[in-house]
């Protein structure tokens, strides 16, 4: 089994009810146990800014699947809550974004996966949910609290767990 962080984003849609949907289905489907869920975050959008906020949430899972596996399915998940690759620019809008932010300690530097993910350090909306669920585990030499001392979390705001 491997240990994975992963990074839930949307801004699309009723992006708390996917989430809930999303998760369910990357247990069922990774045959994953659900090791810790953060809280939700509304964030400033980054990297496009003339965009609706953002969602953010970030979980850890152990999978059996590897990374390349694990990566398609999360695609087809992408898939089936509404994502439509083919008509989105960079960094825009979309229902679900599902990102592998680190796999147990593997360090991958291809197109298709990179691992960890290479712009986790830029990415305060990840780092704060992360943070949350992980905050000492190091990821390519620095853990999510160690980043986050140099990082601004303004524009991100924890919103009150769904009843
Ligand atoms: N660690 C990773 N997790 C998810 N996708 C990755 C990773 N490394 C590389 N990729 C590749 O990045 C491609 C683009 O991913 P995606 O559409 O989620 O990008 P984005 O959200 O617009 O931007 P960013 O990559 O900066 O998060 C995917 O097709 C995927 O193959
Ligand atoms: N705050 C925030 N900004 C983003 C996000 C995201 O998940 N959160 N995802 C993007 C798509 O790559 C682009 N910008």
């Amino acid at each position: 089994m491997a240990s994975v962080l992963i990074a839930l984003g949307g801004n699309v849609g009723d992006v708390r009810a996917t989430f809930t949907k999303a998760i369910a289905n990357i247990c069922g489907m990774t045959q994953a146990a659900l090791v810790a869920r953060s809280s939700d975050y509304m964030t400033a959008p980054w990297g496009d800014e003339q965009q609706e906020p953002f969602i953010n949430a970030c979980i850890e899972i152990e999978t059996p699947l590897d990374p390349h596996a694990l990566l398609f399915t999360l695609h087809k998940i992408e898939k089936k809550f509404g994502r439509d690759r083919a008509n989105e620019r960079r960094w825009g809008p979309r229902t679900l974004d599902l990102d592998i932010i680190a796999y147990d300690d593997v360090r991958l530097d291809k197109p298709e996966l990179t691992l960890p993910h290479p712009r986790l350090f830029e990415r305060a909306f990840v780092l704060v949910p992360l943070g949350e669920i992980a905050p000492d585990r190091p990821i390519a030499g620095q853990t999510p609290r160690q980043a986050l001392a140099s990082l601004s979390a303004d524009g991100i705001e924890r919103l009150p767990d769904l009843q």
